[in-house]
């Protein structure tokens, strides 16, 4: 499997809205995405664009959200996971279980609308990293 391109970083946050001000009012955003629910993933999400990728701000959404323990271990939130793109999303799950990778769960959709995976940070040098199938062009995502 080749490198893909860096999608985004997952920042979590207690406050989406106290984030985006502060990627609006310090770091200087220009584009502020409205954010949205993914109660099947248990986050709510706001992408901020960045000249080459995206910062993907979540929220816990839920008691079962996932990263409830992390906000709960980091109450002012912090860097979450990184998200890298792939052409073939079950060609690169199987990649990750070849090299003994634990593969979270089976690929679902993700916040950019195309399916993704997450593999145990423990496995990769202790950073949670989700894979994400390239979006097709002219999708809407
Ligand atoms: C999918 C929608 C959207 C998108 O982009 O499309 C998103 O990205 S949503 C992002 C939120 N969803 C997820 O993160 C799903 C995958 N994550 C998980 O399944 C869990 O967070 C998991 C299994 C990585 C950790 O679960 P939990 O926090 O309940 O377990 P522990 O606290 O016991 O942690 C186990 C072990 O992992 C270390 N850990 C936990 N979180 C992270 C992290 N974000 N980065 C690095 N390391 C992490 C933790 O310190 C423990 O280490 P240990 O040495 O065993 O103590
Ligand atoms: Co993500």
């Amino acid at each position: 499997m080749k490198l893909g391109r860096l999608n985004h970083v997952g920042v979590a946050t207690p406050s989406i809205e106290k984030s985006i001000a502060f990627y609006r009012d310090v770091m200087g955003a220009e584009v502020i995405r409205e954010p949205f629910d993914l109660p099947a993933q248990g986050v709510k999400v706001c992408f901020v664009d960045t000249p080459n990728s995206q910062i993907e701000l979540i929220e816990p959404l839920g008691e079962s959200s996932p990263i409830a323990g992390f906000i709960a271990k980091n109450p002012e939130g912090g860097q979450h996971h990184i998200c890298y793109e792939v052409p073939d999303i079950h060609a690169a799950k199987s990649w990750f279980e070849g090299k003994g990778a634990r593969v979270l769960g089976e690929p679902r959709i993700g916040a950019h609308g195309t399916l993704i995976f997450f593999v145990h940070p423990r496995d990769m040098g202790g950073v949670l990293t989700e894979i994400m199938e390239t979006p097709r062009p002219g999708v809407s995502h």
